[in-house]
């Protein structure tokens, strides 16, 4: 495995917290994408956890290490050379600055327009600097896991008894979907962490404000997610698989039957490469619970709201923030 070295610009750690790590967890729903069951399986993990590792699921790997070669390049790359790529208007390179709320992490990242039809100014200005390789790796990546994000989403909605089978998949088939893709490096945790037990947050506790988000990483520990009763647990990493997440905008639509998993990601010994398409709806889209998902008499927990109204009251808040509680309907005393 390719370990990079610390950026100079990641030194001064001061505003970074720490925190202990935990032993694997080994309850993480799996997924196999070839099994007839899977539909039931995706529904359960989805309200038991928010979470569950797809496996079966039909994408080589050489794409996958393809994309993460190109990956650790870029971030060899010096400060400065990055540094032209930032700061992220959200999107673009950033340096242990998370959002524009004052969130740091031990992470350097690159956020990029997913759709090729809405391509930032931004993201244009990554390729030009970078090698067409890396923009052909990307590309090549985010189709694959765009496909099979969509067939995620249909065997969801099959679990779930609703119809059409595309209710879900259609918001990020849109042209206008609103989705994004994030290429994180978690550096190394220095030394003197490493001895007292404790790791710097690389990624601090936070939910995925979109419908769904699907991570894939090096096997490089770091990942834990909270599970129902608050605590955390470490999920063992597989870079062979991926790992889903649901997000604020699929606990809406389900009513709060599935819940958006809090994760955060803690720096390890060994340098951390992820990859994550987090798939949106069109900006326009109205974020509300799928009419025949509700029983007979059950209201939406929620007030009405589009994808637009969410995400810029989401681009506003820290990351621990709990985005969802704006929009949730307060008891009747
Ligand atoms: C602190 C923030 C970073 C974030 C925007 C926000 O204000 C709150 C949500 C954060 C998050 C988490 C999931 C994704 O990584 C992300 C791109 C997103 O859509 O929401 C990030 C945002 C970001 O890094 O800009
Ligand atoms: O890097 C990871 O493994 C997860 C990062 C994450 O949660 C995010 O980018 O939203
Ligand atoms: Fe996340």
């Amino acid at each position: 495995m390719v370990v990079l070295s610390q950026p100079a610009a990641l030194d001064h750690c001061s505003p970074i917290k720490s925190c202990k790590a935990s032993g694997f967890f080994d309850g993480i729903p799996e997924v196999d994408f070839t099994d007839p069951q899977a539909k039931t399986r995706i529904v359960k993990a989805c309200e038991e956890y928010g979470f569950f590792k797809l496996v079966n699921h039909g994408i080589p790997f050489q794409l996958m290490a393809k994309l993460q070669a190109q990956t650790v390049k870029f971030f060899k790359k010096s400060q400065y050379v990055k540094d032209r790529a930032g700061p992220p208007d959200p999107f673009g390179y950033g340096c242990k600055k998370i959002g524009p709320n004052g969130d740091v992490g031990w992470i350097e990242y690159l956020l990029l327009n997913s759709n090729p039809q809405v391509t930032s100014s931004k993201t244009r200005a990554i390729f030009q600097e970078t090698e067409e390789d890396f923009r052909f790796a990307v590309e090549e990546y985010i189709f694959a896991v765009k496909k099979m994000a969509y067939e995620v989403l249909e065997l969801m909605a099959e679990g779930l008894n609703i119809q059409p089978r595309n209710v879900l998949s259609k918001l990020l088939k849109d042209e206008k979907s609103d989705s994004c893709f994030r290429l994180n490096h978690y550096p190394p945790s220095p030394q003197l962490q490493a001895l007292s037990g404790r790791n710097l947050i690389g990624f601090g506790e936070h939910t995925d404000p979109q419908i769904i988000s699907v991570l894939r990483s090096n096997n490089t520990s770091g990942l834990q997610i909270q599970l129902k009763d608050g605590s955390w647990v470490s999920v063992p990493p597989d870079e062979t698989s991926f790992f889903l997440n649901v997000g604020d905008a699929l606990q809406v639509m389900t009513n709060g039957r599935f819940r958006s998993v809090k994760h955060r990601v803690l720096a390890a010994e060994k340098s951390r490469i992820s990859m994550i398409y987090f798939g949106g709806p069109p900006l326009c889209e109205k974020i509300a619970p799928l009419p025949n998902l509700l029983a007979k008499g059950e209201e939406s927990l929620y007030k009405e709201f589009t994808w637009c109204e969410y995400k810029k009251s989401a681009y506003k808040s820290r990351l621990a923030d709990y985005r969802l509680g704006l929009f949730e309907k307060t008891a009747p005393y």
